[in-house]
């Protein structure tokens, strides 16, 4: 049996408490890895650009940007904002164009769905103690060669809150991840200083933070070079980032946010992304929240 099965050993639980990030080399066979990557070249195919969305985590614009909103629930392909040129232009293949697919995968995609409902990733959210793990949203993240946008400093329970936080990235590398092509870095142990600021969804569908974003010094973020069927754990509250590809070579990544759904976790209805139907939890197991209250 493999080291994802058996979850996590007392001095990786102990690394990842210490840095908020966890590396796991050879999490997923490379088979595995080819057959997401031949799926998600088959949705962008199929995927007919009339109404789009180009995804940046930059801007700051209040709008409703209904295309996005309903991904909660979809499979929907965003765009690079290079993949366009001053005029509004596409000028890259679709292929070469598309910054992610987001964020129902997990749900509606059956290849997705295989690995995020699997006995590797359910013994790997076992260890980290969830409870009732819920799968809430998946994206597939292209890193276009030359194109691929920046992803700026950010905490995931920043857009994926609870009360009190839970989320947990769980992050496959599907390509070779290096500093030339836009790897993720981290500020090691950053996810001790708490949740910083929220990114709320108004009733009336716009959207917005609730602060400014904190400034990070550049010197604090480690670089997490990782080889295609590694995973990285990303606790919720870890400040990370990825830059811009301007290399030759793609770095494609797929993740997955897993929220704890046991009794007395409130999921606001404040957070962006609101799903149509609830999530379907990896297992439930009751009889340990009765044992940890
Ligand atoms: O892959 C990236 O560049 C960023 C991914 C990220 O922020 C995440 O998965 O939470
Ligand atoms: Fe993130």
């Amino acid at each position: 049996m493999g080291l994802a099965m058996r979850g996590l050993s007392p001095e990786q639980l102990a690394q990842y408490e210490r840095d908020g990030f966890l590396v796991l080399p050879n999490f997923t066979a490379q088979e595995e890895v080819d057959a997401m990557r031949k799926r998600a070249g088959e949705i962008v195919d199929a995927f007919e650009p009339s109404t789009f969305t180009v995804f940046s985590t930059k801007g700051q614009e209040q709008h409703i940007d209904r295309y996005f909103l309903d991904s909660a629930g979809g499979v929907g392909c965003f765009f690079e904002e290079g993949a366009f040129d001053a005029e509004g232009r596409q000028i890259k293949p679709k292929a070469l164009a598309i910054n992610k697919i987001g964020h129902a995968m997990h749900d509606l995609d059956p290849v997705f769905h295989a690995w995020c409902y699997s006995e590797a990733v359910a013994a790997l959210s076992r260890s980290l103690g969830f409870r009732r793990p819920l799968p809430t949203q998946s994206m597939y993240i292209f890193k276009q060669p030359g194109i691929g946008g920046e992803v700026v400093p950010h905490q995931d329970s920043t857009f994926l809150y609870t009360s009190p936080p839970s989320v947990i990235g769980y992050w496959l590398a599907l390509e070779d991840a290096t500093k030339l092509n836009g790897c993720l870095w981290a500020i090691p142990g950053s996810h001790k200083a708490g949740v910083q600021r929220r990114f709320l969804r108004r009733p009336d569908d716009t959207t917005h933070f609730d602060g400014a974003a904190p400034t990070y010094s550049d010197a604090d973020f480690v670089p997490l070079e990782v080889a295609s069927g590694s995973l990285v754990l990303l606790h919720g509250a870890l400040v990370h980032r990825s830059e811009e590809n301007r290399s030759p070579r793609s770095r494609h990544a797929f993740t997955l946010h897993v929220l704890e759904g046991a009794p007395g976790i409130e999921y606001p209805a404040t957070n962006w992304l609101q799903r149509p139907a609830p999530a379907v939890p990896l297992y439930d197991e009751p009889e340990r929240a009765q044992e940890c209250a």
